[in-house]
Protein backbone atom coordinates (compact mmCIF):
# COMPACT_ATOMS: atom_id res chain seq x y z
CA UNK A 1 0.00 0.00 0.00
CA UNK A 2 0.98 3.39 -0.41
CA UNK A 3 3.64 5.37 1.79
CA UNK A 4 2.00 8.03 4.46
CA UNK A 5 3.04 11.49 4.30
CA UNK A 6 5.06 11.19 7.43
CA UNK A 7 7.15 8.09 6.21
CA UNK A 8 8.03 10.01 3.07
CA UNK A 9 9.31 12.95 5.04
CA UNK A 10 11.17 10.20 7.11
CA UNK A 11 12.42 8.56 4.50
CA UNK A 12 13.29 12.55 3.36
CA UNK A 13 15.41 13.10 6.67
CA UNK A 14 17.46 9.53 6.39
CA UNK A 15 18.22 10.25 2.75
CA UNK A 16 19.45 13.91 2.89
CA UNK A 17 20.07 14.80 6.56
CA UNK A 18 23.41 13.66 8.30
CA UNK A 19 23.04 11.47 11.80
CA UNK A 20 23.63 13.00 14.79
CA UNK A 21 23.54 17.02 13.20
CA UNK A 22 19.84 18.54 14.27
CA UNK A 23 20.39 21.62 12.12
CA UNK A 24 20.33 18.92 8.86
CA UNK A 25 16.96 17.29 10.22
CA UNK A 26 15.43 20.38 10.46
CA UNK A 27 17.12 21.61 6.91
CA UNK A 28 15.82 18.30 5.22
CA UNK A 29 12.33 18.60 6.52
CA UNK A 30 11.72 22.26 5.77
CA UNK A 31 13.06 21.91 2.10
CA UNK A 32 10.41 18.29 2.09
CA UNK A 33 7.65 20.55 3.29
CA UNK A 34 8.74 23.59 0.52
CA UNK A 35 9.61 21.75 -2.36
CA UNK A 36 7.45 18.23 -2.01
CA UNK A 37 4.69 18.17 0.37
CA UNK A 38 3.10 20.48 2.65
CA UNK A 39 3.28 19.33 6.46
CA UNK A 40 1.92 21.06 9.73
CA UNK A 41 5.31 21.46 11.34
CA UNK A 42 6.21 24.65 12.97
CA UNK A 43 8.32 25.16 9.82
CA UNK A 44 11.45 27.78 9.55
CA UNK A 45 9.69 31.12 10.28
CA UNK A 46 8.19 30.66 13.58
CA UNK A 47 10.58 27.72 14.12
CA UNK A 48 13.33 31.07 14.38
CA UNK A 49 10.72 33.02 16.50
CA UNK A 50 10.56 29.26 19.19
CA UNK A 51 14.58 29.14 19.31
CA UNK A 52 15.01 32.64 20.18
CA UNK A 53 12.34 31.95 22.62
CA UNK A 54 13.28 28.99 23.89
CA UNK A 55 17.16 30.25 23.84
CA UNK A 56 15.63 33.44 26.03
CA UNK A 57 14.22 30.89 28.54
CA UNK A 58 16.84 28.31 28.76
CA UNK A 59 14.55 25.36 30.33
CA UNK A 60 15.85 22.77 32.21
CA UNK A 61 11.99 21.20 31.87
CA UNK A 62 10.37 20.86 28.66
CA UNK A 63 6.51 19.59 27.43
CA UNK A 64 5.17 19.31 24.00
CA UNK A 65 1.97 18.59 23.27
CA UNK A 66 1.75 17.20 19.74
CA UNK A 67 4.59 15.48 18.55
CA UNK A 68 3.61 14.69 15.03
CA UNK A 69 6.58 14.24 13.21
CA UNK A 70 9.26 15.64 15.73
CA UNK A 71 10.40 19.01 14.00
CA UNK A 72 10.08 21.02 17.02
CA UNK A 73 11.01 18.74 19.17
CA UNK A 74 14.47 18.76 17.37
CA UNK A 75 14.84 22.31 17.02
CA UNK A 76 13.55 22.76 21.02
CA UNK A 77 16.09 19.84 21.66
CA UNK A 78 19.20 21.22 19.90
CA UNK A 79 18.83 23.90 21.99
CA UNK A 80 18.50 22.62 25.30
CA UNK A 81 21.40 22.98 27.78
CA UNK A 82 23.37 19.55 28.93
CA UNK A 83 21.02 17.46 32.01
CA UNK A 84 17.59 19.50 30.56
CA UNK A 85 14.90 16.88 29.44
CA UNK A 86 11.97 17.46 27.48
CA UNK A 87 9.10 15.32 27.32
CA UNK A 88 6.71 15.08 23.71
CA UNK A 89 2.89 13.57 24.04
CA UNK A 90 1.84 12.19 21.03
CA UNK A 91 -1.04 10.16 20.65
CA UNK A 92 -1.09 8.31 17.38
CA UNK A 93 0.99 5.56 16.97
CA UNK A 94 2.52 6.27 13.42
CA UNK A 95 2.89 9.72 13.97
CA UNK A 96 5.12 8.47 16.96
CA UNK A 97 7.08 5.88 15.69
CA UNK A 98 8.21 8.08 12.79
CA UNK A 99 9.07 10.86 15.17
CA UNK A 100 11.29 8.50 17.39
CA UNK A 101 13.38 7.79 14.33
CA UNK A 102 13.56 11.68 13.59
CA UNK A 103 14.60 12.38 17.09
CA UNK A 104 17.53 9.30 16.94
CA UNK A 105 18.05 10.72 13.20
CA UNK A 106 18.74 14.07 14.73
CA UNK A 107 21.23 12.17 17.98
CA UNK A 108 18.69 13.94 20.67
CA UNK A 109 17.54 10.98 22.11
CA UNK A 110 18.85 11.49 25.43
CA UNK A 111 17.48 14.75 25.63
CA UNK A 112 13.88 13.48 24.57
CA UNK A 113 10.91 11.49 26.38
CA UNK A 114 8.26 10.51 23.73
CA UNK A 115 5.42 9.69 25.39
CA UNK A 116 2.62 7.42 22.94
CA UNK A 117 -0.51 8.90 25.18
CA UNK A 118 -3.21 11.98 25.09
CA UNK A 119 -2.32 14.78 27.02
CA UNK A 120 -4.96 15.09 28.90
CA UNK A 121 -4.00 11.24 30.39
CA UNK A 122 -0.74 11.99 31.19
CA UNK A 123 -0.49 15.81 32.71
CA UNK A 124 -2.27 14.23 35.28
CA UNK A 125 0.67 12.00 36.04
CA UNK A 126 4.01 14.20 35.29
CA UNK A 127 4.32 14.18 38.80
CA UNK A 128 4.67 10.71 40.08
CA UNK A 129 5.34 9.11 36.58
CA UNK A 130 8.31 11.48 35.65
CA UNK A 131 8.86 12.87 38.79
CA UNK A 132 8.40 16.36 37.33
CA UNK A 133 7.25 19.08 40.21
CA UNK A 134 6.75 21.87 37.36
CA UNK A 135 7.71 22.58 33.80
CA UNK A 136 9.66 25.82 32.83
CA UNK A 137 8.57 26.00 29.34
CA UNK A 138 5.55 24.10 27.14
CA UNK A 139 4.88 24.29 23.80
CA UNK A 140 0.86 23.80 22.52
CA UNK A 141 1.06 22.67 18.90
CA UNK A 142 -1.57 19.79 19.00
CA UNK A 143 -5.92 20.22 18.39
CA UNK A 144 -6.47 23.21 18.38
CA UNK A 145 -9.55 22.97 20.30
CA UNK A 146 -7.21 21.51 23.45
CA UNK A 147 -5.06 24.00 24.12
CA UNK A 148 -7.63 25.63 26.49
CA UNK A 149 -8.50 22.66 28.94
CA UNK A 150 -5.01 21.17 28.89
CA UNK A 151 -3.90 24.24 30.29
CA UNK A 152 -6.55 24.92 32.73
CA UNK A 153 -5.56 21.35 33.81
CA UNK A 154 -1.68 22.05 33.74
CA UNK A 155 -3.05 24.59 36.47
CA UNK A 156 -4.82 22.58 38.00
CA UNK A 157 -2.09 20.08 38.21
CA UNK A 158 0.43 22.53 39.46
CA UNK A 159 2.64 21.66 36.22
CA UNK A 160 3.09 25.79 36.00
CA UNK A 161 5.16 28.57 38.28
CA UNK A 162 5.96 31.93 38.81
CA UNK A 163 7.99 32.38 35.49
CA UNK A 164 6.59 29.32 33.16
CA UNK A 165 6.55 30.65 29.80
CA UNK A 166 3.92 28.54 27.50
CA UNK A 167 3.71 28.94 23.40
CA UNK A 168 1.24 28.25 21.54
CA UNK A 169 1.54 27.51 17.68
CA UNK A 170 -1.50 28.50 15.29
CA UNK A 171 -3.25 31.22 16.98
CA UNK A 172 -4.39 32.54 13.75
CA UNK A 173 -4.55 29.67 11.35
CA UNK A 174 -6.18 27.18 12.20
CA UNK A 175 -6.40 29.73 15.02
CA UNK A 176 -7.30 29.19 18.98
CA UNK A 177 -9.51 31.56 19.76
CA UNK A 178 -11.53 30.46 23.28
CA UNK A 179 -7.44 30.15 24.56
CA UNK A 180 -6.24 33.57 23.18
CA UNK A 181 -9.14 35.43 25.08
CA UNK A 182 -8.06 33.36 27.86
CA UNK A 183 -4.59 34.37 28.34
CA UNK A 184 -5.25 37.43 27.12
CA UNK A 185 -7.53 38.22 29.30
CA UNK A 186 -6.60 36.34 32.70
CA UNK A 187 -4.68 38.57 35.57
CA UNK A 188 -3.13 34.97 35.57
CA UNK A 189 -0.71 35.49 32.47
CA UNK A 190 1.12 38.22 30.67
CA UNK A 191 0.89 37.16 27.31
CA UNK A 192 1.89 38.51 23.68
CA UNK A 193 1.72 37.78 20.01
CA UNK A 194 4.61 37.24 17.84
CA UNK A 195 3.32 37.61 14.03
CA UNK A 196 4.43 35.61 11.37
CA UNK A 197 3.29 33.16 8.17
CA UNK A 198 1.76 29.51 7.87
CA UNK A 199 4.20 27.31 8.09
CA UNK A 200 5.83 27.23 4.19
CA UNK A 201 3.46 29.78 3.04
CA UNK A 202 2.32 33.52 2.66
CA UNK A 203 -0.84 33.31 4.84
CA UNK A 204 -1.33 35.19 8.30
CA UNK A 205 -0.40 32.96 11.76
CA UNK A 206 1.72 33.95 14.73
CA UNK A 207 2.33 32.41 18.01
CA UNK A 208 1.44 33.80 21.72
CA UNK A 209 3.78 33.49 24.62
CA UNK A 210 2.20 33.72 28.06
CA UNK A 211 4.24 33.86 31.06
CA UNK A 212 2.41 32.37 34.03
CA UNK A 213 2.51 34.68 37.02
CA UNK A 214 1.48 32.41 39.51
C1 LIG B 1 -5.72 15.90 22.65
N1 LIG B 1 -4.55 15.29 23.17
C2 LIG B 1 -3.49 14.90 22.42
N2 LIG B 1 -2.53 14.16 23.02
C3 LIG B 1 -1.47 13.75 22.30
N3 LIG B 1 -1.27 14.02 21.00
C4 LIG B 1 -2.22 14.75 20.38
C5 LIG B 1 -3.36 15.23 21.04
N4 LIG B 1 -4.11 15.94 20.16
C6 LIG B 1 -3.45 15.90 18.98
N5 LIG B 1 -2.32 15.18 19.10
C7 LIG B 1 -1.31 14.96 18.07
O1 LIG B 1 -0.77 16.25 17.79
C8 LIG B 1 -0.71 16.46 16.37
C9 LIG B 1 -1.82 17.38 15.98
C10 LIG B 1 -1.58 18.60 15.54
C11 LIG B 1 -2.72 19.49 15.13
N6 LIG B 1 -2.16 20.57 14.34
C12 LIG B 1 -2.89 21.13 13.39
O2 LIG B 1 -4.06 20.80 13.18
C13 LIG B 1 -2.24 22.15 12.55
C14 LIG B 1 -2.88 22.51 11.36
C15 LIG B 1 -2.30 23.45 10.50
C16 LIG B 1 -3.01 23.82 9.26
C17 LIG B 1 -3.10 25.15 8.88
C18 LIG B 1 -3.78 25.50 7.69
C19 LIG B 1 -4.34 24.50 6.90
F1 LIG B 1 -4.96 24.83 5.74
C20 LIG B 1 -4.24 23.16 7.28
C21 LIG B 1 -3.58 22.81 8.46
C22 LIG B 1 -1.07 24.04 10.82
C23 LIG B 1 -0.43 23.67 12.01
O3 LIG B 1 0.77 24.20 12.35
C24 LIG B 1 -1.00 22.74 12.88
O4 LIG B 1 -0.35 22.45 14.05
C25 LIG B 1 -0.89 15.08 15.76
O5 LIG B 1 0.35 14.43 15.70
C26 LIG B 1 -1.85 14.43 16.76
O6 LIG B 1 -1.79 13.02 16.71
MG1 LIG C 1 1.23 23.88 14.39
Amino acid sequence: TRSTRPQRLLKAVQKHATRGDPQSVISAIDHFCRHSEWAMNIGDEKGSILDSVVSEVNPEKVLELGTYCGYSTVRIARLLPPGARLITLEFNADYAAIARQVIIWAGLEDKVQLVEGASEDWIPRMKEHFGIETFDFVFLDHWKDRYLPDTKLMEDCGLLRKGTVLLADNVICPGVPDYLAYVRNSLSYKSCYFKSHLEYTKAEDGLEKSVFLG
